[in-house]
């Protein structure tokens, strides 16, 4: 038997920390959403007692330190499941580019096997596993736009964004997450992005409102270690993006816009200089 599942990348439209947690973590406020840039997940049952994942992509770890395999060792010694599987990766999220890709695979392995193995899991108790294996994965399980806050695991669900244009760009360039969050001085932010206005913006569909809240406490890190991400920023913006901002701790910049003209405008304008770019829709 074989299942399929979609993993979905995110986007962070407001990501503010407030402070440094104890357990290293930081208390976050993010408003998140998915957009229809994904990797698919087949799933098939073996009759060996192993999990073994294969992927055309040749840049992401195949082992043990691939999420979608933790996720299954997880499901496996939870659930006291005795089968193996074979998990392909057929990988179209650029990797570690603020986009989820990783935690959005172990959320659909997270959810295919429950079903592959018909282990009756709830929607809650598979996020509460998927808290084990990274802060973002519950949001991918659950999906939507939500208000997302402790480390990311607490989720209030949100309006959609009006219908409209993503245009993600992510320039050549490898960034670690752990590092942009090591390097935040998190008691010397100077701007914390309006989160409540953002949220507010989406309950009235107020498009200005929405565009001129975007913001993001680890741009300014990630920009001050690679400047181009910024002129990414700049760029978008000056080809008419109606709002730009880095996504999670980057590198990936998205733009976005109401008019289809203006996103095949910014799309054009980075196409030179920007191998990796896409016009993406946001889920909803
Ligand atoms: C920044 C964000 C925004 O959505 O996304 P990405 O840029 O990774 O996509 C997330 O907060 C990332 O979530 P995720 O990538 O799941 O992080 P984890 O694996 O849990 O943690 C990786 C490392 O980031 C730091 N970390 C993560 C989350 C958090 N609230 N505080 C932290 O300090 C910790 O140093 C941790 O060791
Ligand atoms: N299934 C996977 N897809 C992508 N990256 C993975 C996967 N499993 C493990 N990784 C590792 O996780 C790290 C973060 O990847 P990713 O989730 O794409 O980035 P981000 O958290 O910035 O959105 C990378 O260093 C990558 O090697």
């Amino acid at each position: 038997m074989k299942v399929f599942e979609k993993a979905p990348a995110k986007i962070n439209l407001s990501l503010d920390v407030l402070y440094k947690r104890e357990d290293g973590f930081h208390e976050v406020e993010m408003v998140m959403a998915m957009v229809d840039l994904a990797d698919r997940l087949e799933m098939e049952a073996i009759p060996r007692d192993t999990i073994m994942i294969s992927s055309q992509a040749g840049y992401i770890p195949l082992d043990e330190k691939n999420l979608a395999f933790k996720a299954a060792k997880l499901l496996k010694e939870r659930c006291g499941v005795r089968q193996g599987v074979y998990i392909h990766l057929d990988k179209h999220i650029p990797v570690a580019a603020g986009l989820a890709g990783g935690s959005s695979d172990a959320a659909a392995a997270l959810r295919g096997l429950n079903r592959l193995w018909d282990l009756g899991l709830s929607q809650t108790e598979l996020q509460q596993l998927g808290e084990e294996l990274g802060s973002d994965v519950p949001y991918c399980i659950a999906g939507g736009t939500v208000l997302a806050t402790g480390r990311g695991e607490k989720l209030q669900p949100l309006p959609p964004l009006p219908p409209c244009w993503v245009v993600i760009a992510k320039p050549p360039i490898n960034v670690s997450t752990a590092d942009v969050y090591g390097r935040l001085r998190a008691d010397q932010i100077e701007n914390h992005p309006p989160t409540g206005r953002m949220v507010e913006g989406l309950r009235n569909q107020d498009w200005l409102a929405i565009c001129g809240a975007l913001g993001n406490v680890l741009e300014e890190v990630t920009f001050q270690l690679h400047p181009e991400v910024r002129r990414i920023k700049e760029t978008m913006l000056r080809l008419g993006a109606d709002g730009a901002l880095m996504s999670g701790s980057g590198p990936t910049v998205f733009a976005l816009a109401a008019k289809s003209s203006r996103a095949r405008r910014i799309y054009n304008g980075l196409k030179g200089f920007c191998k990796e770019v896409y016009v993406v829709r946001i889920l909803t």
